[in-house]
């Protein structure tokens, strides 16, 4: 108790570090490692203080989904600051109460089932082309291939526009300074990773505002889905409008660098486990290449892929009210996704990349912690877009292609986003054409 008798909260385990800092610049270095040895030193529930604000890490999937479903009563979601400033005050994530919920709405309403039945052929076209030309060069460089594919589909069919290869290579450039610096401290000044953040989006802006600019189309003639990213498409806007270029940058984060870790993940466990991969392919044989008939064992690797590499390590929230004494209120609490998953007390073997595990769920229930998608009133809208070009991609890369990583078990980079941590070439056949 505090000498007025008030409480005081036992907080959990773990260290502050220095003042301001406090191990901000330890979790630059050790990235993924910093939260599994401080799990491992301190058990579920640590504190720690990160980005300039004092951090609680909570894992588990009880845990965690607590957490989630309490948004807006016990918690609220609550970005870092290096967030916040990069993606802008209008951004869909930022956005709270009933201006999130309307907005939110919309975009799920905009991707709707309907949305990716009719785009279907158009995905499997253009994820058709990419696999081609990978085919018709001697090796690719994997992940970057990977990201200009959903850079192009996330540009054509969610803000019509169209990404030539030349520019399409400094998007992904860009995006990757952007969001290698997503997380760093609240520092905006050369050398500091805010700075090279908000540098990357100005060039990025600059670059839509052209290929708007280059299109000539009226504003008012963009997807809806703009406006639920903030963007004001009367007629009177003009293209080079900031928040529609802020719209745009937040929409094409979202929907090409998560579903590209996505993708990656999966070529990655594929290469790995060879009688995986030609389990997908009797299944597809045995299925039909247009199987729409309810889950497979093609949808079974997608969702381990993504359960045993998730894109998204991790959520963030700011407590309302305390919850008992570990969690205190206005405190920073990190949801640990990555975490719980590889830490899944109902598995004896949860880093194993096992689909199997899907088929033998009971119906319409998990066997493993899936938090890959989050939870709650800020669970992933874009959800349904990522599982069925994700399907897509897997579907057509199983049957039309072959492929070799040019380096015997590459090694990954999981924070921010699974990656390879080296530069990793593939060399690619059509099935049908060319050997390797
Ligand atoms: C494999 C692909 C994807 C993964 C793993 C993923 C993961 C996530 C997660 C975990 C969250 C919740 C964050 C939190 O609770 O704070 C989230 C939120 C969000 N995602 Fe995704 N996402 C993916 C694809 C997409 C796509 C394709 C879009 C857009 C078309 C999208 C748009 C959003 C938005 C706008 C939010 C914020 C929602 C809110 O604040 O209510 N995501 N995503």
């Amino acid at each position: 108790r505090d000498t007025d008798g008030t409480v005081l909260p036992s907080l959990p385990p773990g260290s502050l570090g220095w003042p301001v800092i406090g191990e901000t610049f330890k979790l630059a270095v050790q990235k993924v490692n910093f939260f599994r040895e401080r799990r491992r030193l301190y058990g579920r529930i640590f504190k720690t203080h990160l980005f300039g604000n004092p951090v609680i890490r909570v894992t588990g999937n009880k845990n965690v989904r607590e957490i989630l479903q309490g948004e807006n009563k016990t918690v609220k979601s609550s970005y870092p600051s290096s967030i916040r400033t990069l993606l802008g005050p209008n951004a869909l994530s930022m956005s709270e109460g009933l201006l999130h919920k309307s907005r939110k709405v919309q975009l799920m309403q905009y991707l709707s089932p309907e949305f990716l039945r009719k785009h279907r052929s158009g995905f499997v076209d253009l994820i058709d082309d990419h696999m081609l030309r990978w085919s018709s060069e001697p090796s690719v460089d994997i992940y970057l291939e990977i990201r200009a594919l959903f850079t192009e589909m996330a540009a054509k069919f969610l803000v019509d526009i169209d990404i030539l290869l030349e520019t399409n290579r400094r998007i992904k450039e860009l995006y990757q300074q952007f969001t290698d610096n997503i997380f760093s401290l609240p520092v905006n000044l050369p050398g500091f990773g805010l700075y090279k953040g908000l540098r990357a989006k100005k060039e990025l802006k600059k670059i839509f505002a052209a290929i708007i600019e280059e299109k000539g189309g009226k504003v008012s003639e963009f997807p809806s889905l703009l406006q639920a990213y903030g963007a004001d498409l009367d007629d009177y806007a003009r293209p080079d409008d900031e928040r529609l270029l802020d719209a745009i940058v937040e929409l094409m984060w979202n929907a090409s660098e998560t579903v590209s870790s996505g993708a990656f993940a999966i070529i990655y466990h594929l290469t790995r486990n060879p009688a995986v991969l030609q389990k997908v392919r009797e299944d597809i044989e045995s299925q039909g290449i247009d199987n729409t008939s309810g889950p497979s064992y093609l949808d079974s690797v997608v969702k381990e892929a993504l359960r045993v590499t998730p894109p998204v390590g991790g959520a963030y929230r700011k407590m309302n009210k305390s919850i008992g004494y570990t969690l205190p209120k206005n405190w920073t609490v990190i949801c640990g996704f990555r975490d719980t998953h590889e830490n899944d007390v109902t598995l004896s073997d949860p880093l194993e990349f096992n689909p199997d595990r899907w088929l033998q769920a009971p119906e319409g229930k998990d066997r493993a912690a899936f938090l890959t998608f989050g939870g709650g009133l800020r669970i992933c809208p874009g959800k349904n877009y990522a599982m069925v070009v994700l399907r897509l991609f897997t579907r057509q890369l199983c049957n039309r292609f072959a492929w070799k990583f040019l380096t015997k078990d590459p090694e990954l980079v999981l924070f921010p986003a699974p990656k390879p941590k080296h530069t990793l070439h593939a060399c690619f056949f059509d099935k049908f054409g060319k050997a390797c």
